[in-house]
């Protein structure tokens, strides 16, 4: 019996479509909300919101009963924090701040058992492996491991067409909030100048036949990646759909209470 299917890394080989949603609010039970909503894939952000390897686990397991795939960003990209996520069971991870092609190749190296990788030999005790219940997961991993790299920065983007080049990298996230700040227009993504490094680099990564990908809450921005033929594109994230509506309902109950002496 093989490792589980990663139905997210087939549907981005197939150029599939995938819409997704950004995971903030670090709790399993407002997880088990969005995992039933109807995004294709979830993002357990292990780098901005206050998540743990328990509480990742706990949104993966809520996640894996829902009708979307959990795609996990660590803190960062170092190998034994790769190991104890994949340990835990995550198939697809978004890692931050990838900035070459070493760094890629460090990266895929550490989603690969050896003799090809460093992945350290755990699933006897792994969830990934169904605690041992999986008989060939150790050969067979690898297959369903979905690696997304991001490039938010101008030395990623400089370097990425040799990030493209590094086999085993299924697919470039941009991350347009970090690419501002580093071109110098903190908190504005949609700047023209931030908008054609994006648009740029989409297009590269698409035509290398890796996987495209992005979080953007700008209607016309989604669209634009999408035709460009962006295959895993975020267009919401919990904490502001939440944060604006629980501050519209306080206002709401302001402006009633206001009605009276
Ligand atoms: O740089 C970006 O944009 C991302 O990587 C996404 C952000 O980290 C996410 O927290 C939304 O701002």
């Amino acid at each position: 019996m093989p490792a589980p299917h990663n139905p997210f890394k087939a549907a981005l080989k197939e150029g599939n479509i995938q819409m997704g949603c950004w995971l903030g609010l670090a709790d399993p039970y407002l997880a088990e909300v969005s995992a039933h909503a109807g995004f294709d894939w979830l993002l357990i952000d292990g780098e901005h919101a206050p998540n743990d390897l328990r509480s990742i686990i706990a949104q993966m397991q809520v996640i894996a009963a829902g009708k979307s795939h959990a795609v996990v960003r660590p803190v960062i990209g170092e190998t034994w924090m790769i190991k104890q996520l994949l340990d835990a069971g995550a198939q697809t991870l978004l890692v931050p701040m990838v900035e070459g092609a070493e760094q890629a190749r460090e990266l895929v190296a550490a989603v690969t058992y050896p003799p090809h990788g460093v992945r350290g030999v755990g699933s006897a005790l792994a969830r990934a492996s169904g605690f041992a219940g999986i008989p060939d997961y150790l050969t067979t991993a690898r297959d369903e491991i979905c690696l997304l790299v991001q490039v938010e920065n101008r030395k990623g983007i400089a370097a990425l067409d040799d990030i493209l080049n590094v086999e085993g990298v299924d697919g470039v996230f941009i991350g347009p909030s970090d690419l501002a700040a580093d071109m110098g227009h903190i908190g504005n993504p949609g700047h023209p100048d931030v908008e054609i490094a994006v648009l740029d680099a989409m297009n590269k990564i698409v035509a290398s036949n890796k996987a495209g990908g992005i979080l953007t809450l700008q209607p016309g921005m989604q669209k634009k990646c999408l035709e460009l033929g962006a295959t895993f594109v975020a267009t919401a994230v919990d904490v502001t759909l939440f944060a604006a509506a629980i501050r519209k309902s306080a206002q709401e109950a302001q402006s009633l209470r206001n009605g009276f002496p």
